[in-house]
């Protein structure tokens, strides 16, 4: 369990939410507390009770609800305003009565914002934050003070921004936040600037770093590596504008790479998930490529990293992807070499090891697919039916005879009307031929209701397999109407899904491919057993 010494400050209910697009509900933020407290965060900064009614309701019912097992709520807030005492002003109020044991207060560490913003006097700032932390720090608070824009103000005039961490300090402020607002400073600015700060006041320091340069992660180390031992981070950098440090990327620096006590034992290998699940709820796809917990952070493509990684995994990989909950995958694409498809095989299930010829094999087809316009790196229910077909016990559950689509659109005295597509699909299915005609809204969804009509008498698990996912991409865009389209369809069935590729310059027919390849595999999952090879 780390102590005191060193805190992982989280502000993604705060300053994450400051994201557009973002728009939690008291419940999510709930959840996302839950979350962040499982990952073992020391601090989560909840809002600003007092400014917002939402933030007012979360610290209630967090205080009624919210079981924590590793972090303290912080209430976030601004100094008092100027002319007020701090016991007098009902922002202050809010705070002190929101039940976190925590506040972090924002202030003005910038002369200019002073004079400018606040339209007061340097002095009156200075007294607004030492009354504040002192109000707050009297009622039973630990209190950080956030300086805003610190950087910017600092090069600008020294003096000033490191009296406003002295009167912070001095007033008992726990943690003197250092606030690069703007986003705009590089790791070189901070290490000075942090450097300078400490050896000047002797507070204890934070950082708090907005991503405007993509230096976020890189300025909060810079600060740490000069002595901040508080780093304020949001989970997925979610944050105002460009977002902030990223909670998990810093994480994983400090924890595996300067091998810091920051997390409680056993928390690192929940990163990936609890970064998936705060994803679901702030309602933002997760970035694929984020270090560390993207799914394409261990993802290997490339021929010659595979054949390293199949003598030991270390040679391309910077950490071991189960210490963060992540795993590592193998993509195949006309990047491939046998390695990549020995690897990919057996996470398939297929110990393809040592037969040399077949892998080749397989590489070349892959290769020529590709080349023709497939891609496997998304499909591998494609590249199992490949593999299967390699190995010579191809995948049969019917053969096509022939596929017929008729598309219209009906409409009488101008009007629009309705498109309809009717298709009519003849099959062998365990030796008796099959002929089916269905309608639908589209041809593929037509030609989806004729295969299932033609089968599901015979594979009655059909009517639980689902279409979740349908995508076309044209790949010879020059080529308008006569371009080759790649379709990519994904099939579910409540355990699981898998996705299949077609490629055709006729796009109903690179659907068909696409189609007929996925309910085969999802014929071979619910466990049929196959035609026998002579049925084909
Ligand atoms: C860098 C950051 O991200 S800090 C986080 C910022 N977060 C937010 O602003 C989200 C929540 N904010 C709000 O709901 C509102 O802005 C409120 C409730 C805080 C204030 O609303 P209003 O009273 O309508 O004021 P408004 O937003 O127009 O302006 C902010 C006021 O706070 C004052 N202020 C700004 N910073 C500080 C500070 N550190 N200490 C004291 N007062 C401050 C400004 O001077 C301005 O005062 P004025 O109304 O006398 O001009
Ligand atoms: C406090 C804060 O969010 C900032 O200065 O960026």
């Amino acid at each position: 369990m780390p102590d005191d010494s060193f805190h992982v400050f989280d502000t993604t209910l705060r300053d994450g939410a400051q994201r557009e697009g973002v728009n939690l509900t008291v419940a999510d933020k709930l959840s996302v507390a839950k979350l962040l407290d499982e990952f073992g965060v020391r601090f989560i900064e909840g809002g600003w009770p007092g400014a917002s009614p939402k933030d007012t309701e979360f610290f209630q019912r967090a205080a009624r609800e919210l079981t924590l097992e590793h972090a303290q709520l912080s209430a976030f807030g601004a100094t008092r305003r100027a002319g007020v005492r701090a016991a007098d002003d009902p922002q202050v109020a809010a705070l002190r009565d929101s039940g976190a044991p925590v506040v972090t207060l924002v202030a003005k560490s910038d002369v200019r914002h002073v004079e400018r913003a606040l339209r007061t006097t340097g002095e009156e700032n200075l007294a607004m934050i030492a009354d504040t932390v002192a109000h707050l720090h009297e009622h039973g608070r630990r209190v950080f003070l956030d300086c805003e824009h610190f950087f910017d103000g600092y090069v600008h005039d020294p003096g000033y921004a490191l009296g406003v961490v002295r009167a912070a300090a001095d007033a008992g402020a726990d943690v003197v936040v250092l606030c690069d607002t703007n986003g705009g400073m590089l790791p070189a600015d901070v290490t000075r600037i942090v450097g300078e700060v400490a050896a000047a006041t002797g507070a204890r320091l934070g950082i708090h770093a907005q991503d405007d340069t993509g230096c976020a992660v890189a300025n909060t180390l810079a600060a740490v590596d000069a002595g901040a031992t508080h780093v304020q981070c949001t989970a997925n950098g979610y944050g105002e504008r460009v977002g902030n440090a990223n909670l998990f990327t810093v994480v994983g620096a400090l924890a595996l790479k300067q091998g810091r006590d920051v997390l409680p034992e056993g928390c690192l290998p929940r990163m990936t998930r609890v970064s998936q699940a705060v994803a679901e709820i702030v309602n933002i796809s997760p970035a694929t490529h984020q270090p560390y917990v993207g799914v394409s952070a261990f993802a290997h493509k490339a021929g010659l990293h595979a054949s390293a990684i199949k003598v030991d995994p270390d040679l391309y990989q910077h950490i071991d992807p189960v210490l963060v909950g992540n795993d590592m995958r193998m993509l195949v694409s006309d990047m491939a070499g046998r390695a990549s498809i020995e690897l990919k095989a057996k996470e398939l299930g297929f110990d393809l090891s040592g037969d040399r010829e077949l892998l080749g094999r397989l590489v070349d087809r892959v290769k020529d697919l590709e080349l023709s316009g497939y891609s496997f790196e998304a499909a591998d229910a494609s590249l199992e039916l490949l593999v299967r077909e390699e190995l010579g016990s191809p995948v049969r559950y019917f053969d096509t005879e022939s596929w017929r689509v008729i598309a219209e659109r009906r409409g009488a005295g101008g009007s629009p009307g309705a498109a309809a597509s009717e298709a009519t699909v003849k099959l062998q299915v365990k030796g008796e031929r099959v002929i089916a005609t269905a309608e639908g809204n589209g041809p593929v969804n037509a030609l989806d209701r004729a295969l299932r009509s033609a089968m599901e008498g015979v594979y009655t698990a059909l009517a639980g397999l689902e279409l979740t996912d349908y995508k076309v991409r044209i790949l010879e865009g020059n080529s308008g109407t006569g371009a080759v389209t790649r379709i990519l369809v994904t099939f579910g069935d409540g355990r699981g899904e898998w996705t299949t590729v077609g490629v055709g310059e006729n796009v109903i027919d690179a659907s068909w491919i696409a189609l007929k390849d996925a309910m085969a595999y999802g014929l071979l999952r619910q466990g049929y057993p196959q035609e026998p090879a002579s049925a084909a």
